[in-house]
């Protein structure tokens, strides 16, 4: 598992070993420099020669960027330091001139040509621009007009420097994940003690490329902030039936979904249920579930979870008649219930942590503004995190809120971050295969999910993990259908479970 700690926290983790003079920033620009000239060497074949350019901010960040400039020209790099603060870090910039490199100073307004230059010519560029500190708003100043022509750098196919971002991409919201201006988007990330919210968040996490830790000799003690589950997590969290486990024993699966509009709604989240290896499906509605899966029973028994909401229209008073109760019965019985879709604007004012929240951003901003919030679906993209926290705190629900990064929350501070399926997996059903296999696993430990309030958000985490690596699976590099994406699950698990997953 991937964990994350806020910047109080990380800061919280220095303090102690600032004040023992412990020499962070020599330990964080040492790896840094590390990483890079592991990266030039594999991008060009040597180290030495290659031309590194520093785009450098104003604070301990650019600090680190300045010595690890410094490293990089012993080592034979021809390195040019961009300043955009009339004072950057001392140390480092005396350090980086006593080195050998170049320092051009960078003005608001028009790059000088030799800017323009020295961007043209880089191999690789590090952006140390803002990293902990960075204030709500993106990069502001002269390091505003270093993004834009980085961007279009990197858009050169092929012919782009690499962009290595130290510790964040510089101005991202670092606990929120947010970008607020403009935010130059690195290769790689190589950041200081621990990950923060903003290396898993969307949609900062687009801005991130891979994720290098360098170990600086912080003791992060207290809880994390978000999370994201790894392969080998699954075998921890996903139920596995015993040799004497019964189909009721390994959980039924009640469905209501689909309408005379949507009836492949119902169908495709059966086979999400029925995929991820459900004891038995029972479905409500009109649907032809029976006909393409006959494995499933039609009508109303007992069940260990709800899927209610998928391919449900406004209008269908039977279905949303049974929804209803199903989410009503959560808060009396405790069964986990799925809430999706066509079911969303029937929740009760307050349900319990059990009941599972999946919309998409529209649906979102939908019921916050029906609770009383003036919430657009372009504020919900803008923040994710945010509002996925106020829709969990304004209904007492897990929340998770799909995107192309999927975002988790439940109580006592229960958060998760996917990023697992390729931007194929944004196609017409892929949620409500989604739905089916997040029913199945709340119902294969349901009793574990009366006992741990916490526990849903982490199977919902679960069930986005794999949900995207199932898209993966369906079809790798290219585009895939829902269909395809359900008949992946049980492969995937397979792969998970046996250990034979990446
Ligand atoms: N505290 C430590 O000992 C360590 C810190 N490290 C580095 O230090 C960084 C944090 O350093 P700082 O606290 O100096 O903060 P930053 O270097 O992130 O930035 C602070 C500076 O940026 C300015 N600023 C803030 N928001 C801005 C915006 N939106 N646009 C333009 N300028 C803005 C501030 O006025 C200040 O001058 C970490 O990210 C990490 O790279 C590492 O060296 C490891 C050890
Ligand atoms: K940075």
């Amino acid at each position: 598992m991937l964990l994350t700690w806020d910047a109080a926290a990380v800061r919280a983790a220095e303090e102690p070993l600032l004040r023992d003079g412990a020499p962070l920033m020599a330990r964080a620009a040492t790896g840094l420099a590390h990483h890079v000239a592991r990266l030039l060497r594999g991008a060009r074949g040597a180290v030495r020669g290659a031309h590194a350019v520093l785009l450098v901010g104003g604070g301990n960040n650019g600090g680190d960027t300045l010595h690890a400039g410094a490293l990089l020209a012993r080592r034979g790099v021809r390195v040019t330091a961009l300043t955009t603060v009339a004072h950057p870090h001392a140390e480092g910039l005396a350090a980086l001139r006593t080195a050998g490199g170049r320092v051009l100073p960078v003005p608001d307004g028009d790059l000088p040509a030799p800017v323009r230059d020295a961007l043209d010519g880089a191999d690789v560029v590090l952006d140390g621009l803002l990293g902990l500190g960075a204030r709500r708003g993106g990069v502001r100043g002269p390091g505003a007009g270093l993004v834009a022509p980085l961007a279009d750098l990197r858009g050169r196919a092929g012919a782009g420097p690499l962009v290595v971002a130290v510790d964040l991409p510089s101005g991202v919201g670092v606990d929120d994940g947010t970008c607020a201006g403009p935010v130059p988007v690195a290769d790689v990330t190589v950041t200081f003690g621990a990950p923060q919210p903003a290396h898993v968040l969307p949609p900062a996490a687009g801005a991130v490329g891979d994720l290098v830790v360098v170990d600086i000799g912080l003791d992060l003690a207290g809880p994390p902030a978000v999370a994201r589950l790894e392969a080998a997590d699954v075998v921890d969290l996903w139920p596995v039936p015993s040799a004497s486990g019964h189909k009721y024993v390994r959980g039924v699966v009640g469905v209501v979904a689909g309408s005379a509009a949507y009836p492949g709604a119902a169908v495709l989240a059966t086979s999400g249920a029925l995929r991820a290896g459900v004891g038995m499906v029972r479905y409500l509605g009109d649907a032809p579930v029976v006909a393409a899966h006959p494995e499933v029973v039609a009508g109303p028994g007992r069940v260990q979870a709800w899927v209610v909401g998928p391919g449900v229209g406004p209008d269908d008073d039977v279905q949303r008649s049974r929804a209803r109760d199903a989410v009503a019965r959560a808060g009396s019985h405790g069964e986990p219930v799925v809430v999706d879709a066509g079911a969303l604007d029937l929740l009760p004012p307050h349900v319990p942590p059990h009941v599972v929240l999946t919309p998409h951003a529209g649906e979102l901003a939908t019921l916050l503004t029906a609770r009383g919030a003036a919430v657009s679906r372009a504020d919900v993209e803008a923040s994710p995190w945010e509002h996925a926290r106020r829709a969990h705190e304004a209904t007492g629900a897990t929340v998770l809120l799909k995107g192309p990064v999927t975002v988790v929350v439940g109580p006592h501070g229960a958060a998760y971050a996917q990023a697992d399926g390729p931007p194929w997996l944004a196609t017409a059903g892929a949620g409500d295969v989604l739905a089916g296999v997040l029913g199945a696993v709340l119902a294969g430990r349901a009793a574990d999910v009366a006992a741990d309030p916490t526990l849903p958000a982490a199977l919902a985490a679960l069930a986005a993990l794999v949900h995207g690596r199932a898209a993966h699976a369906a079809n790798p590099g290219g585009p895939v259908t829902a269909s395809a994406v359900a008949d992946a699950v049980p492969a995937t698990v397979a792969a998970l479970l046996g250990g034979t997953a990446r």
